[in-house]
Formats: structure tokens, sequence, C-alpha cells
């Protein structure tokens, strides 16, 4: 049987698919899992093909103390425990930075390159290319896929896609990006299957998680994004900060005496819910606490998302749908409840009983603007260019001929 395998690492957890590839190019996903909680509760949970619980470990803080720890554990399962002996493996990496707008094979000149965007995203990058590097040193025949977090962006016109800044630095690559392309690019694939005459119009797709973001889309591409250079701009995160004044940065280094190295781990690490709340990065913790800089981190992400909504429904020009997704979008009720509130003015009027009970479409029948929760598949995204890159290349090993 021939697999692709599928490694996404996020900020707050390692995701992984396997699927099963059949003739004229089909998939059959037959194991999803992820380890998530890195940094609060980290825990190991993965399903086979017809949602089967194939594991459910829960570890103590410090034994999946980060990401290329759960990397490391996810992997030992994968091969050790499963067996599992891919023919490719497509990767999400975050930064395609100005050379890569679409999936590429992955050779040395490819890893070096984007090697060179680990200083614009720290959080993500070194993780991304950390298993690419190790599976090309112990098994060089393999095929493997990066596909990019950037590329779904990259039709941007100039106007959203610069900073008021000289024209030589976007030259060299200092670029409003935008971040989160492969959960929007799901998300635009299955909304007109959902509410096409939505799909055609104009949508803003909220992906909440660990990392957070919003995008703004006419007729499923992205005009704009909240995220900018890095995937520091834009809405509060579970550890970053979002939009903040550059002059705050400044006063850091010029004023308090930090390191360059300080700040960037700082405003990584230390901000966001994790720095307002002091209680915890997650936001189920925050949710189940009474503390009030708990119940702040959250009015503050809120209100965050409401500002930002407004300025995507500008770009838009008016609202013809919205869209929640990613572990926050998906997963809390509250949450979705408040930040629809308020966005009543834009048109939005959710309903209570479909949102408690998480239905696709959590909107009352008669509010303006329908609103939708969509499960983001980043995983599927990668495994189809993963496929769609073999099945237009000559393959090195026997095994592969049969996909292409
Ligand atoms: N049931 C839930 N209720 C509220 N928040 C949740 C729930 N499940 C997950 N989350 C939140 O989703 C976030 C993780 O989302 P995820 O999309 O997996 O992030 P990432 O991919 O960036 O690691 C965490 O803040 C977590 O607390
Ligand atoms: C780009 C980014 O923030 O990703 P994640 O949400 O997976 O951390
Ligand atoms: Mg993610």
């Amino acid at each position: 049987m021939d697999t692709i395998l599928v490694v996404n690492a996020g900020s707050s957890s390692v995701k992984f698919q396997v699927f099963e590839v059949e003739g004229e190019g089909r998939l059959w996903r037959q194991l999803k899992g992820q380890i998530d909680g890195i940094g609060s509760r980290p825990r190991m949970r993965a399903s086979g093909s017809s949602g089967e619980p194939l594991v459910d470990r829960a570890y103590p803080i410090e034994a999946i103390a980060d990401v290329p720890a759960a990397m490391s554990v996810a992997g030992s399962w994968l091969r050790d425990e499963l067996r599992i002996n891919p023919v490719a493996v497509g990767h999400r990496v975050v930064h395609g930075g100005p050379d890569y707008a679409r999936p590429v094979l992955i050779d040395p000149v490819v890893v070096s390159r984007l090697e060179r965007y680990a200083p614009l995203a720290p959080l993500h990058q070194p993780h991304n290319l950390a298993p690419i590097k190790s599976l090309m040193t112990n098994f060089p025949a393999l095929p493997q896929v990066a596909c990019f977090d950037t590329a779904f962006h990259r039709d941007h016109d100039p106007l959203a896609d610069h900073y008021a800044i000289p024209h030589q630095l976007y030259a060299e690559g200092i670029r409003r990006y935008g971040f989160h392309g492969l959960s929007y690019e799901y998300v635009a694939k299955r909304l007109p299957q959902m509410a096409p005459e939505v799909a055609v119009g104009r949508v803003i797709v909220a992906h909440l998680g660990s990392g957070a973001s919003m995008c703004a889309m006419r007729a499923g591409r992205s005009v704009e994004s909240t995220m900018g250079f890095t995937a520091l701009d834009g809405l509060a995160m579970g550890t970053r900060p979002g939009q903040i004044d550059p002059g705050v940065v400044l006063y850091l280094l010029t004023e308090k005496g930090m390191s360059a190295p300080k700040v960037q781990d700082f405003l990584y690490r230390d901000c966001g819910l994790k720095g307002l709340s002091g209680v915890s990065n997650d936001v189920r913790e925050l949710e189940n606490s009474a503390d009030p800089r708990a119940v702040f981190a959250i009015d503050y992400f809120v209100y965050r998302v409401g500002l930002n909504a407004g300025m995507l429904a500008a770009a838009l020009e008016g609202l013809d749908g919205f869209v929640f997704t990613a572990g926050i979008g998906e997963n809390s009720v509250s949450i979705r409840a408040r930040i629809s509130e308020r966005l009543a003015w834009l048109g939005i009027e959710l309903d209570p009983v479909e949102n408690a009970r998480h239905a696709t479409k959590i909107s009352r029948s008669d509010s303006r603007v329908p609103v939708y929760v969509v499960p983001t598949d980043e995983e599927l995204m990668i495994a189809q260019h993963t496929l769609t890159l073999l099945m237009s290349q000559p393959l090195p090993n026997s095994k592969s001929e049969r996909v292409s």
C-alpha cells in the first residue's frame, strides 16, 4: 500500500495524517493524529480511517516541553509502533518568502533557501525544516514536498502587501506575506460545497488557533490578511502579542536594554494570552480560570478579533459570510458567541442553539451575514499538493511509480 505522510508543526501542536494513494490519484485517509497542549497539557491522540481511536496518551508538561520533543514522540509512534513506511512526505512550511508561491519538491537547494527564512518564523520554520533534514539524511530517495502558509496570499494587490517603506526593501522581501494559507485554502475549497452563493462573495475567515489570523476572501481568493512579514502581526495569539507599535520594540531595545534575541523570544513566547493572563497560553485553561487576568486576556482576544474584522470588512467593502476555524474557532462556543455579538453591526446574528451544538451554520436564518464553522484540514491540502507534485515528477523508486 502506497502512503503519503503529512506533518504539520504549529506553535502549540504537531499534527500528522497518513493517506493511502489509490490509482488515478485518489487519497484515502488512513490515520489522523496530533499532539496538542504543548506548553500546557501535552496529549497525543490519533484515530484510524473510520474514526476509531488508535492512541490517547497524556504526558506531563516537561515530558513534551516543546515542538521538537512532540515531533520526536509522534515520529517514534508512527515509525516503531505503526511501522508507517510512506512513499512520500508532505510538510507544512510556514514561510516561503518571496521565492515560493506554490508547493515544491524538496532538495538541498530548497532546504538552504528555506533556512534563510528561519529568522522570519522562528517559532515554526526550524521545526518545519528539522524533520525534512533528518528524513533527507536517513532516506535520501524519499520524495518530500514543502507546502507554504504564505502561498495562498501571494496574489495580493500591491496595496495590500506593501509596508510604507522604501520600495527597495520590498524588493528585498520585506512584504506583508500573510500566513495560515493552507487552512484558508481548505476553507476556500470547502465553502463552495456548503454555501456556493456565499463562496463567490466577500468572506472573512477567522483562523483562531494558538497562532491566529484572519483572511479576507473575495470569490475564494485571499485579498487581505491580518498577518504580515512574520506571524507576529494582527490578532493577539497564544504567546504572541499581535499588532504592536514598533516603537514598543525600539523602547525594549534602547531603554530596557534588551538584546535583539531576548526581544525576539519575548515577542514569540511570552506575550499574547500567556503574557496577559500570566496563567496559560491555552484557551481551554483560560476559560476554566476565575483569575481576572485570564478573563481580561479573553476579553482582549475577542476585542481584537472584532477590530480586525472591521478592517477586513473595509478591505472587502462589505461582507457576505463569516467563517470560524482552527482550535479556538472550531471549539469555543463562548468565544464564537462573543465575537459574533461584536459583529452585529456588520449584520451577524448568531443562533445560540446551533452555536452550542457546533453546527456547520451557526447564524440565525434571518442573519444578513451567515456564519459557518469549518473544521480546517491543512493536512489534506498538503497531501493533495504532495500527490499532485508526485504525479508530475518522474520518481526515483519503483514503489512510487504507480502514483505517477
Ligand atoms: N474545546 C476547546 N475549547 C476552547 N479552546 C480550545 C478547545 N480545543 C482547543 N482549543 C484551543 O485551540 C488552540 C490550539 O489551536 P490549534 O489550531 O490546534 O493551534 P496550533 O495549530 O497553532 O497549534 C489552543 O488555544 C486551545 O486551547
Ligand atoms: C503561522 C502560525 O501562527 O501558525 P500556528 O497557528 O500553527 O502556530
Ligand atoms: Mg495551526
